[in-house]
């Protein structure tokens, strides 16, 4: 069932929402994402502050936009993450790795949204591969809840669990201590138990090549719901996706905008697209996504644009066309591949366009 909470019956003073009718949707349960979206086609812009759900290979269903939270300080993420659910927001990207859970697990309180109706998201550290329930067990007490709706697995690198630093243990040479001799077939072994104990309600992974997949998919019994990659107009990764698609895992699209100080919204393509629909660049690229059926998890701790993110996705999904959707699947052949996260890994992951740190 849709809850609305007020529906004017007015069209919108702004010429760009003229056709729509202003209504604010409070709650949307998964069974009703049929109506909504079916609303969305009646009529052209169809404003609601609840993102659209994307299906995953167990039946369960993911908020399309959900907020990130990585290198949020935290007296900024309690509110951010207070006012992102205050404002429709029902999926929150965490991770162990971030230092800020607790401060997440607060804002989620000071929402009054209950735990029920969020999707909540966490990863497991490199630190913590040959003993995934310890680390589960950090995030579920900092967060505050006894279960999450999807954990992953942050990156495909195992690190020596009693190294010189809990975190990011190094070598003497300075280079990260990776456990070579952990299989990640063992970690996904031990997140399928999660499952199984009712700790998450689905188990994924982020940051994994195909070589990195085929490390996993052979021996496992529990396929991932989804990858979390930077997937982003610059960082495409079209053939990862297809080899995605074929495998029935949903990607999830960190860094959507660039990463810190959101380079992206720059680009000039994307500019010009944003001024033929009168939206913001944001709006373009997390609509692209969107319209794609891929998560997108943009960060912010500024209130105004944690708004805007969530509308604008929304209204970009549904304004952009398909030459604009070409056009923007293009760009990255153009010339303007750039990936913007590459943290010193002294192992092949496998993807195309990184650099050796072997
Ligand atoms: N699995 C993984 O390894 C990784 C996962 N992630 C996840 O993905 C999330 C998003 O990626 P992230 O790297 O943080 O980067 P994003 O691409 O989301 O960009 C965040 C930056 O963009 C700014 N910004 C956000 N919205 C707007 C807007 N509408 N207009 C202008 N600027 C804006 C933010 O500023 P401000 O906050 O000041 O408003 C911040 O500087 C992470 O927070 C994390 O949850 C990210 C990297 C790796
Ligand atoms: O999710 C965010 C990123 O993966 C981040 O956790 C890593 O890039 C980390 O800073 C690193 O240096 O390995």
């Amino acid at each position: 069932m849709v809850r609305l909470r007020s529906v004017s019956g007015k069209t919108s003073p702004d010429p760009a929402y003229k056709d729509a009718i202003i209504c604010d949707v409070i709650d949307v349960n998964p069974a009703s994402s049929v109506l909504t979206n079916h609303l969305r086609r009646l009529f052209p812009v169809f404003t609601m502050s609840s993102a659209p759900k994307i299906k995953l290979n167990n039946g369960m269903e993911i908020p399309a936009v959900g907020l990130g939270t990585w290198q949020s300080k935290s007296e900024e993420v309690i509110t951010a993450v207070s006012h992102a659910l205050k404002e429709g927001y029902r999926h929150i990207d965490c991770a162990w790795g971030y230092g800020n859970e607790k401060d997440v697990g607060e804002g989620i309180r000071q929402s009054g949204v209950p735990r029920s109706d969020i999707w909540i998201t966490s990863k497991l550290w490199g630190t913590y591969h040959s003993r995934v329930e310890e680390c589960l067990d950090q995030t579920l007490a900092n967060l505050g809840t006894d279960y999450l709706d999807l954990y992953l697995v942050h990156w495909p690198v195992p690190l020596n669990p009693n190294g010189n630093h809990p975190i990011f243990p190094t070598l003497p040479n300075g280079k990260r201590d990776v456990d070579h001799s952990w299989k990640l077939s063992d970690t996904w072994k031990q997140m399928e138990e999660m499952v199984e104990k009712g700790k998450v309600k689905a188990i994924g992974i982020s940051n994994f090549s195909v070589k990195k997949m085929e490390e996993i998919l052979p021996t496992a019994k529990i396929i991932p719901a989804t990858n979390q990659l930077e997937i982003h107009p610059y960082n495409p990764q079209h053939e990862l996706l297809a080899y995605l698609r074929e495998k029935g895992i949903v990607p999830q699209a960190y860094s959507p905008l660039g990463s810190t100080g959101s380079p992206l919204l720059k680009d000039e393509v994307i500019n010009e697209i944003a001024q033929k629909h009168s939206i913001q660049p944001a709006d373009v690229i997390l609509g692209w996504l969107v319209a794609k059926d891929i998560v997108a998890l943009p960060k912010s701790v500024t209130p105004a644009r944690i708004t805007s993110n969530l509308n604008g996705a929304i209204a970009g999904a549904s304004k952009l066309d398909k030459d604009d959707i070409a056009k923007i699947d293009g760009l990255a052949a153009s010339g303007k591949q750039k990936r913007f996260i590459m943290p010193p890994w002294p192992v092949d992951l496998g993807f195309d366009n990184w650099p050796p740190f072997v």
